[in-house]
């Protein structure tokens, strides 16, 4: 029976989503064998430039190297956090499999929303967080702040900051979900496209292997953030563009909500729609076109 090598980047929080595919793929398919490979990428070795930097020389920092030692057969399934992964799809690579998805939310650690108060520092530097930070405690300090989950929970610490905002997925896949003081309501505060997804990806050219880790895939999961994505790829997209979005499967259909918020907090822009869950896509698209009538695009070029 085959061997799979089944590779993802190094950090604790990547090691843990493998654990979780693997998990499954050795219940759904005991016959096969995986060995676990890790790829250093550039986003895990760059301590010094900012996400921003390293945002704008292409989304695909921490998830390239990965899709790379795919593409060179140094790996037959790549395992990624589909909200870093690109919207276009690199040539040769198919994401066969999305599992479900158990958590969206943004978490705040430290100081509950509520508490905050102006002169406050929170530890983030995403600008979509920053700009619902902002839009949610006026006067409260966005204090950039990055690497990997445990050390920006220590660097609020250290800094003496009041909270930080992060991915309730990324802290309860990392056991730090005490961690976490309040859960930020997606319908108030959507999180980014497909936040808290796994995206296991194969070679395009191995449809066998594609069919084998298919036992992973939700249908709710991938349709969700299917549309939550392209909605993303109309606008722009990346870890650098404050978007927020957050579908779920309803007695309706797909529903989407989406909205922009300008990095100072000031302006933010709403839209939904409900669509067939069948085709994701087309919510997205719907949902990004009404947010282009409200006026985004001129929203988005002030912030970025
Ligand atoms: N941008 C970094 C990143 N990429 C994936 C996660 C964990 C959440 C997830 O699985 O989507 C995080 C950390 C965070 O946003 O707090």
């Amino acid at each position: 029976m085959p061997t799979w090598r089944i590779g993802s980047r190094g950090s604790r929080l990547a090691q843990t989503m493998v654990t979780e595919v693997l998990d499954h793929l050795n219940a759904a398919h005991p016959e096969h064998t995986w060995v676990r490979r890790t790829i250093m990428s550039a986003g895990d070795q760059d301590r010094t430039s900012s996400l921003r930097d390293l945002a704008s020389a292409g989304a695909g920092v921490f998830a390239g190297a990965v899709e790379q030692a795919l593409l060179d057969g140094e790996i037959d399934v790549a395992v990624h956090s589909l909200k870093d992964l690109p919207t276009a799809t690199t040539p040769g690579t198919v994401v066969a499999a999305i599992p479900r998805r158990h958590e969206v939310r943004d978490a705040l650690c430290g100081t509950a929303l509520d508490a905050l108060a102006p002169g406050h520092r929170v530890g983030t530097g995403a600008p979509r967080r920053v700009g619902q930070l902002h839009h949610a405690c006026p006067g409260v300090v966005a204090v950039p702040i990055r690497g990997n989950v445990p050390p920006r929970l220590r660097q609020m610490r250290e800094k003496g900051l009041s909270g930080v905002v992060l991915a309730a997925a990324g802290l309860h896949r990392l056991g730090l979900q005490e961690s976490i003081t309040e859960y930020l309501d997606p319908a108030r505060w959507p999180p980014s496209p497909a936040q808290g997804a796994i995206a296991v990806q194969v070679r395009t050219a191995d449809t066998a292997l594609a069919r084998v880790v298919a036992a992973v895939h939700d249908e709710e999961a991938a349709a969700t953030t299917r549309a939550e994505r392209a909605l993303m790829a109309i606008l722009g997209g990346g870890c650098h563009v404050p978007i927020g979005a957050y579908a779920t499967i309803r007695a309706g259909g797909l529903h989407l909500l989406a909205q922009v918020t300008s990095t100072d907090g000031s302006t933010t822009i709403r839209a939904e729609a409900t669509g067939a869950a069948d085709q994701p896509e087309m919510v997205g698209e719907h949902v990004a076109q009404r947010l282009l009538d409200e006026g985004v695009e001129a929203a988005l070029a002030s912030s970025v």
